[in-house]
């Protein structure tokens, strides 16, 4: 079974489908949200889940990375890359001039920034695209639209009356597989739907010892002294004390490479804590 952020007509769902090509559709199972998915993994409800990571305009999905640090059990086995186009849908019949408000997904509205704003329309968020288009049709308002892929009209039977609404064109989102530790389930490395192969990549957590000055450059000093290139940094709070903050850190290369293992273990010889998140392909971009 995999878990994907539903319902029916999500850009995860694509991204499901793309990380598991030859899966029967009895094998997805849509769920209410991103944290309902990483539930599912972690209780071995599911097998493997799929939700957005990082969007190439609006940046980090938090409530993914804050999910996958309140629940270590959990590793990312794949990243998918998925091209994104935001589309405006409404209630058959409906026309743009009728519409005073619009619901999404808060990456998806703020994605269309511009749009929104131009058009002073008001915001609503929802769990996902496709989520807002199934509330949009059983709602049956005429004042408003939902955001999102042209699969949530088709799936919940609404009209696309604008399309490509995002603020930049070249609109890219990198989803993450997720399974529990340890479950066994391989890498699969190629003629699973990838265009094309690069290299691996590799996402740590690193907990400094203590927050003080310097902290994050000192550990970041570590990588590139034993010339290890990062593709990826994000900070969050600890939630323990203003100020304080875990790092994820994705460097590109795989575990299993020398001087990353070297790295951990000077890091770790500083006191900070180190948690291997995964190591995985770095996926080139789909649907080009
Ligand atoms: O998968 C979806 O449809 C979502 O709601 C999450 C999302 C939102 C915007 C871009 C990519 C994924």
């Amino acid at each position: 079974m995999i878990g994907f952020l539903g319902p029916s007509g999500t850009f995860t769902e694509q991204a499901a489908h793309s990380a598991f090509p030859t899966a029967d559709a009895t094998s997805f199972r849509p769920m209410p949200s991103i944290p309902a998915v990483l539930d599912a993994v972690a209780d071995g409800e599911v097998r493997s889940g799929v939700v957005p990571m990082e969007n190439s305009i609006q940046g980090t999905v938090h409530v993914t990375i804050d999910g996958l640090l309140a629940r270590p059990t959990l590793e990312i086995t794949r990243e998918i890359l998925l091209r994104i186009e935001q589309h405006l849908m409404v209630l058959e019949g409906v026309n743009g001039e009728q519409i005073e408000e619009v619901w999404s997904h808060p990456q998806a509205l703020a994605q269309c920034r511009s749009f929104i704003r131009d058009r002073k329309l008001r915001e609503v968020q929802f769990d996902s695209t496709a989520a807002a288009a199934a509330a949009l049709a059983l709602s049956a308002r005429k004042d408003v639209a939902a955001i999102g892929p042209q699969q949530a009209a088709v799936e919940h039977g609404l009209a696309v009356i604008e399309n490509n609404i995002a603020d930049v064109t070249e609109n890219w989102t990198r989803f993450a597989v997720v399974r529990s530790v340890g479950t066994g389930e391989v890498n699969t490395l190629v003629g699973d739907g990838f265009d094309e192969i690069e290299e691996k990549k590799t996402m740590l957590v690193v907990t400094p010892y203590q927050n003080i000055p310097g902290v994050l450059a000192s550990v970041l000093n570590v990588f590139s002294a034993l010339g290890l290139n990062l593709s990826w940094i994000e900070s969050r709070p600890t939630r323990q004390r203003l100020g304080t903050y875990q790092f994820f850190v994705e460097i590109q290369t795989g575990i299993e490479t020398e001087s990353l293992k070297r790295s951990i273990g000077v890091i770790e010889a500083y006191g900070h804590k180190v948690h291997i998140l995964g190591s995985y392909q770095s996926a080139s971009v789909q649907g080009r």
